[in-house]
């Protein structure tokens, strides 16, 4: 990104401020408490999910919980916060709530969270995507826009508005395919999406026991809802017309699938392939599923500008390790490089605290907004924003930690709760 454009981005995106405070959302609650006036949804988030998934089909459980093989890598995913603690300070005199202010690609973030890519949203809302990224924009959050989503990318741009923040995420077709990956970047680009996070883990879907039971998979269906991206793309069309001598409405199922083998088509791309991205893609570059320091080296070799440390919340590989396990290896390998993004079992505000203290300078919310998502649309999108912001800023606040900038927020103020029972054998605790 150019001097000039990283000023552009500055300026567009420096006065956009949430609605309303997570603070002031907590102590509305409390007044409203005070007329025997209860909250439509719990702020209990360990709740959301069961709650959510009481009030879906079958299928749309079984594919946003599901997970691959016996679940193990979401397990761990999910388990492995609890091994870190944050320990708080005292009399700090600290006099204003924590600057959870940050920078991107010279985009200021009013919180270090973005939401991130899910597909297929309208199998849990009829609103989908346009709710989801209503709310996002809403919250000053940074909305990214799966390829498989159930809404075109035009159409989210537009619900997403003139000050949302909106990134792009690729399912990066094959290289007989070029002509429809350069047609995606170059809708996302025109509708104001600014950075591209490219996929790595997704070239085709895990093995899903949960999917599989139910013979459930969104993207083979005529019902539109996994193909949006593709049947709204001119190049896809032409190319299904000249294939089929029919346009996509008349043979909707041939349509659907084709779609699906182009952006799931079935083998990995190389790293020598990703400047065909650098190519054609003007703004930064994030891959996403990063998962080993090797590969984290690779990609800042390569040149591009982030990372996603992130295993698909445990979607795509099953035995895997934890993605919070792996985070501050390869911040320590990169972190000076790259800019660090982080997913994968995130459910409340101390594990957005715990992973941005390993060093993630963004961290990415996935599950927990899709149940938001079915229990209130866009109104239940945005109360799973303000409590997972609001649970942050306390959380810090209470723990005396001024900022989320790294002088504050930084491994200093965590311990491995485990080294707590070892520390009287010489782990020195400050
Ligand atoms: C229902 C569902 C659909 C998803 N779709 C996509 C997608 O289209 N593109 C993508 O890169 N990641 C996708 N993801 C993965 C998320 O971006 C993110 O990596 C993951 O949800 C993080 O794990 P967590 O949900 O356990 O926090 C999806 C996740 C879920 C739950």
């Amino acid at each position: 990104m150019t001097q000039e454009q990283a000023a552009q981005h500055r300026a567009r995106f420096s006065d956009h401020k949430p609605q309303q405070d997570a603070y002031d959302y907590e102590m509305e609650t409390y007044q409203k408490g005070l007329q025997y006036e209860r909250p439509p949804l719990t702020f209990q988030a360990s709740k959301w999910e069961t709650l959510a998934c009481d009030r879906m089909s079958a299928e749309s459980k079984g594919y946003v919980h599901g997970s691959a093989g016996s679940r193990e890598t979401d397990d761990k995913n999910k388990s492995a916060f609890k091994k870190w603690s944050i320990v708080p300070r005292r009399l700090t005199g600290h006099k204003q709530f924590p600057d959870l202010t940050t920078e991107i690609f010279g985009e200021k973030l009013q919180v270090p969270i973005a939401m991130a890519p899910v597909g297929v949203l309208r199998i849990f809302n009829p609103e989908g995507e346009v709710a989801a990224t209503k709310a996002a924009a809403k919250e000053a959050v940074p909305y990214i826009l799966s390829t498989a989503a159930s809404t075109s990318i035009e159409d989210v741009a537009k619900a997403n508005g003139e000050d949302g923040q909106r990134w792009y995420q690729l399912y990066w077709p094959n290289r007989e395919n070029d002509d429809i990956t350069i047609s995606l970047l170059q809708r996302a680009k025109k509708a104001g999406y600014t950075t591209l996070f490219v996929t790595l883990d997704t070239y085709l879907l895990g093995w899903r026991p949960s999917d599989m039971d139910n013979g459930y998979n969104p993207f083979l269906r005529a019902d539109q809802i996994g193909v949006a991206l593709g049947f709204s793309d001119p190049v896809y069309r032409k190319r299904f017309k000249e294939q089929y001598g029919a346009e996509i409405e008349e043979k909707m199922g041939e349509a659907a699938s084709g779609w699906m083998r182009t952006i799931f088509n079935g083998f990995s791309h190389s790293w020598e392939d990703v400047k065909f991205l650098q190519e054609h893609w003007d703004g930064p570059i994030v891959l996403k599923g990063i998962q080993t320091i090797s590969d984290a080296k690779k990609a800042a070799e390569i040149g591009v500008q982030g990372i996603v440390v992130s295993n698909h919340g445990g979607r795509q590989q099953d035995g895997g390790n934890s993605s919070l396990g792996m985070l501050p290896h390869i911040v320590d390998a990169v972190g000076d490089k790259l800019k660090i993004f982080f997913d994968s079992g995130i459910r409340c505000g101390a594990d957005i605290a715990k992973a941005l203290a390993l060093g993630a300078d963004c961290v990415l919310v996935g599950r927990p907004y899709v149940y938001g998502l079915t229990l209130g649309g866009e109104g239940g999108v945005t109360h799973v924003l303000k409590s997972l912001i609001g649970d942050l800023e306390l959380t810090l606040h209470i723990a005396g930690i001024p900022s989320v900038s790294k002088k504050d927020l930084n491994r200093e103020v965590l311990v491995r709760e485990e080294d707590l029972f070892e520390g009287i054998k010489g782990v020195s605790i400050h």
